[in-house]
């Protein structure tokens, strides 16, 4: 009874004094949104290009990009991606001063936690230890490891392509995924598994998988994606990719630390695996199932992207027959020289045929933007323009290439162009600039108007050991095969524009037949 009476007065005050309470709290709002509100847009000087995310994928990203290049290709202007973040494109001029922003400013692991959808596929998006053993042990490997690299190679061209006279159609795509991933398998996993079809698998298919559960989710609505990615089969295929990579691995790392501990005479093997045994602990590896991870990593950042590029080569090459006596030669003369070896000599003095693979990059990168990066704190561009944390920035890579400004008639496939411009270094003012032309006009070369290999502290370490790879594979097709299209194709197979990137279509197939 007492409670209801005590109810009931402070019902009645609280009638009394609504008016105030409410004005109580109405200021408190205010003083808590004002600044909020108040506070300028820092993006809101900077123009939008496209018309959002359905667009982005319906019209295509690069459509938007040179859109926006062809507008603001000097300043900034913003794009509505796949992405949840907010993303800025800056002007490539911009490079140098970017370059020299540290990685708790502009962050290269954040930007792919992103594109991975890392919260909810589980798959870690920094692992320092691949860029570091890329750098420090397979690069400066390359020149004594060449020889083990061609002779897998050759072994893998022979077992996947046609071995007759007879012109036979075939689907480069899926046989190149094959020999890239036994090729660098041979690297990666040793000769104990480079073979081996659960290595293959896992290999080729882990970056199917999770690519498929990226895009799934980048279409789901951002407070869906927890519970989708719980259920969803492809996330928790990853995981059994992971074990299923634990369980071919553990042997052979198994026979190799018993073989470690009981033959004193025990030559440790050169590849990725193994050093990444023995810096297991400088990196702090938890455990064996760190090495599972770290291979999927590595095939996830290498045989997709060397089979796209090397596609984009074949099918250009089956479109214009014509160049392939011409490349052929400079293969034929470049292994002359080095009594048919395929040592890192020989390779740099294969110039036409690096120059007609730098155009085929050029011509076909694989994604429109370059030099992501997620920014963690605000900087001021030189121009300046305020970039606020929490932004993605990249630089419009694919429509710098077509940009006539750049490249002599940019729409023009030219085999011989960097050729002729590492040639023409005779004509530069000084010998400082005759030096910058040939480093700029190589196929491995990254530079601001060189992006597919990306830019600054964080650009593909793993690109000198790709362009090597590549060159084995373009060399040997040259030397072996004559390559046409099939019949009734006439011209160059379009390329798959999905979002921001551009792809060889993978049904496709070319002519080929044994010399
Ligand atoms: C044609 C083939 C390849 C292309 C087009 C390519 C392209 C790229 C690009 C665009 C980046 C990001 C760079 C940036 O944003 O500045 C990158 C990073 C990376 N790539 Fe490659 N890549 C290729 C092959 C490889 C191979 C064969 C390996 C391993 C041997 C590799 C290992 C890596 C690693 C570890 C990173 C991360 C670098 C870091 O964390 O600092 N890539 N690659």
């Amino acid at each position: 009874m007492a409670a209801t009476t005590d109810y009931a007065t402070l019902y009645r005050e609280l009638e009394a004094r609504w008016p105030a309470i409410a004005t109580t709290i109405l200021v408190l709002l205010m003083v808590l949104l004002l600044p909020r509100l108040l506070r300028p847009d820092p993006l809101a000087g900077i123009p939008v290009v496209g018309d959002g995310h359905k667009g982005f994928m319906k019209r295509g990203g690069w459509a938007i990009y040179t859109e926006g290049y062809n507008k603001f290709k000097e300043g900034v202007f913003r794009v509505a991606t796949a992405r949840q973040s907010k993303v800025l494109v800056v002007s490539p001029k911009f490079l140098p001063e970017l370059k020299k922003l540290p990685d708790d400013v502009l962050s290269f692991a954040g930007a792919v936690e992103e594109s991975m959808q890392s919260k909810y596929t589980k798959i870690d998006s920094d692992v320092p230890s691949l860029p570091h053993t890329v750098k420090t042990s397979l690069t400066p490997s390359l020149a004594h490891l060449n020889p083990t690299i061609y002779n897998e190679v050759e072994e893998a061209m022979r077992l996947e392509l046609p071995q007759t006279a007879d012109w036979t159609e075939v689907n480069i795509n899926s046989k190149l995924l094959r020999i890239v991933a036994m090729a660098s398998g041979r690297i990666f996993v040793g000769p104990e598994l480079c073979r081996d079809e659960a290595y293959l698998d896992a290999s080729i298919n882990y970056t199917v998988d999770l690519m498929t559960a990226v895009h799934i989710l980048q279409f789901t609505p951002p407070w869906l994606r927890p519970i989708v990615a719980r259920f969803l089969p492809q996330v928790k295929k990853l995981q059994r990719r992971i074990q299923e990579a634990d369980n071919f691995l553990r042997p052979v790392v198994a026979a190799r630390r018993r073989e470690a501990a009981e033959n004193p005479d025990y030559q440790k093997p050169d590849d990725m695996l193994q050093w990444i045994i023995d810096s297991q602990q400088k990196f702090g590896a938890k455990d064996d199932k760190e090495l599972a991870k770290n291979q999927l990593g590595i095939s996830f950042a290498a045989i997709h992207t060397t089979t796209l590029t090397t596609t984009n080569a074949f099918y250009t090459l089956a479109a214009m027959p014509e160049v392939i006596p011409m490349l052929r030669e400079d293969v034929q003369q470049a292994l002359a020289e080095s009594g048919g070896e395929f040592t890192s000599l020989a390779m740099q003095n294969m110039k036409k045929l690096d120059s007609f693979m730098k155009e085929v990059l050029r011509y076909y990168p694989l994604s429109a933007a370059s030099f992501q990066r997620r920014v963690l704190k605000p900087f001021t561009l030189s121009n300046g323009q305020t970039i606020p944390p929490g932004v993605i920035i990249e630089v419009p890579a694919g429509s710098m290439n077509y940009d006539s400004d750049i490249h002599d008639e940019p729409y023009q496939f030219d085999p011989l162009r960097y050729y002729k411009l590492r040639e023409s270094k005779g004509a530069a003012a000084s010998a400082t600039k005759a030096a910058e032309v040939v480093a700029n006009s190589q196929f491995v070369s990254v530079g601001t108007t060189s992006l597919t290999f990306g830019y600054g502290r964080h650009a593909c370490p793993g690109r000198f050991f790709a362009v090597n790879e590549i060159k084995m594979v373009m060399a040997t097709a040259l030397l072996h095969y004559d390559i046409k299209n099939v019949p009734g194709v006439t011209g160059r197979y379009e390329n798959m524009q999905i979002g921001a990137q551009s792809v060889p279509d993978p049904k496709k197939t070319i002519m080929m037949r044994k010399l």
